[in-house]
C-alpha cells in the first residue's frame, strides 16, 4: 500500500531521515515510536510533501509519490493529522472540516463523518478554537477523512491528550481502519496507545528503524526500553 525505501529527509546539509526501508499493507495500523527529535515528525511531513524528499523512492499503491505536491498527494489517497492539530481556531467545526473537502469536489460535510463523530455535529458552529484537546484531535481526523483518503498519517496524536481521551482515540482509529478499510500510519511516544491500536511498531532512533515487532508478539519492556530517555 504504502512503500518507502532508502527513504531520506535533509535540513539543508543535515540528514534526519537516513535511508528508512518500509511497507505498510492495506488495513493495516503501524505505530512508528521514538524519542523527541529522532526524525518522526519529518519522515510525516515528508510522506505528505510538506518538505522536500532527500532521496529514494516512496509509493502508494505501487504510484510514486516522490518529489510531488501535498495536493498531489492527497489525490493519490494521502491525508495527514498533523502534530499539535493544526485546527484553525477561528474557523467554526464546519469550517474547518470543508477545508478538507477540496480534492473531493464536494461542498458540504458527508453525513458519515458526523456519525462517525456526533460530537462535531453538536458543535458545528463553535469556533475549532474553544473546543478541547480530545475534540480538536477528533476534528482533525475528520478533516483529514474528507478528502476519503486509502492511507491516514497520523503524528504524534496523544500529544497534550487527557490519558482518559487516549484510549478513545485508539478505539476510533480502528473503528475507522475497519468501517473505511484505512490504513494507518501513526507516530508516537506513548506505548500504551500505540500497543492499543497498532498491528506492528516499528522504532526510529536518529533516522533509521532500529526494531520492529508485530503488536502480537511484541516484548513491550524492549519497546519501552527504546523510548527511555
Ligand atoms: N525545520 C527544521 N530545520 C532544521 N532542523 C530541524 C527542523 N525541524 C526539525 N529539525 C531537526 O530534525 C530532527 C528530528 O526532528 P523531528 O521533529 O522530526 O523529531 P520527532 O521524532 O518528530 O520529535 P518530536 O517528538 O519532538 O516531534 C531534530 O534534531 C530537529 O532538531
Amino acid at each position: 500500500m504504502l512503500n518507502v525505501s532508502d527513504y531520506r529527509v535533509s535540513y539543508g546539509q543535515s540528514e534526519i531521515v537516513h535511508g528508512l526501508d518500509f511497507t505498510v499493507q492495506p488495513n493495516e495500523i503501524v505505530a512508528v515510536m521514538g524519542r523527541n527529535g529522532m526524525g518522526k515528525s519529518t519522515l510525516m511531513k515528508a510522506l505528505m510533501g510538506v518538505i522536500p524528499e532527500s532521496g529514494g523512492a516512496a509509493t502508494l499503491d505501487g504510484k510514486s509519490i516522490f518529489g510531488k505536491k501535498s495536493h498531489d498527494r492527497v489525490n493519490q489517497g494521502l491525508a495527514y493529522v498533523p502534530q499539535g492539530r493544526m485546527i484553525f481556531s477561528s474557523m467554526t467545526v464546519r469550517e474547518n472540516i470543508e477545508t478538507g473537502l477540496t480534492s473531493t469536489g464536494r461542498r458540504s460535510v458527508p453525513k458519515d463523518l458526523y456519525d462517525m463523530f456526533p460530537v462535531l455535529l453538536e458543535m458545528r458552529n463553535r469556533r475549532g478554537g474553544n473546543l478541547s484537546g480530545g475534540q480538536q484531535q477528533q476534528l482533525a481526523i475528520a478533516r483529514a477523512l474528507a478528502s476519503n483518503p486509502k492511507v491516514l498519517l497520523l503524528d504524534e496524536p496523544t500529544e497534550g491528550i487527557q490519558p482518559s481521551i487516549i484510549k478513545e482515540i485508539a478505539q476510533t482509529l480502528k473503528e475507522i481502519r475497519d468501517q473505511r478499510g484505512l490504513t494507518i500510519v501513526v507516530t508516537e511516544q506513548v506505548l500504551s496507545f500505540a500497543l492499543e491500536v497498532a498491528d506492528r511498531i516499528l522504532v526510529v532512533e536518529k533516522g533509521k528503524i532500529v526494531h520492529e515487532e508485530a503488536r502480537s508478539s511484541v516484548d513491550a519492556e524492549k519497546v519501552a526500553s527504546y523510548l527511555s530517555v
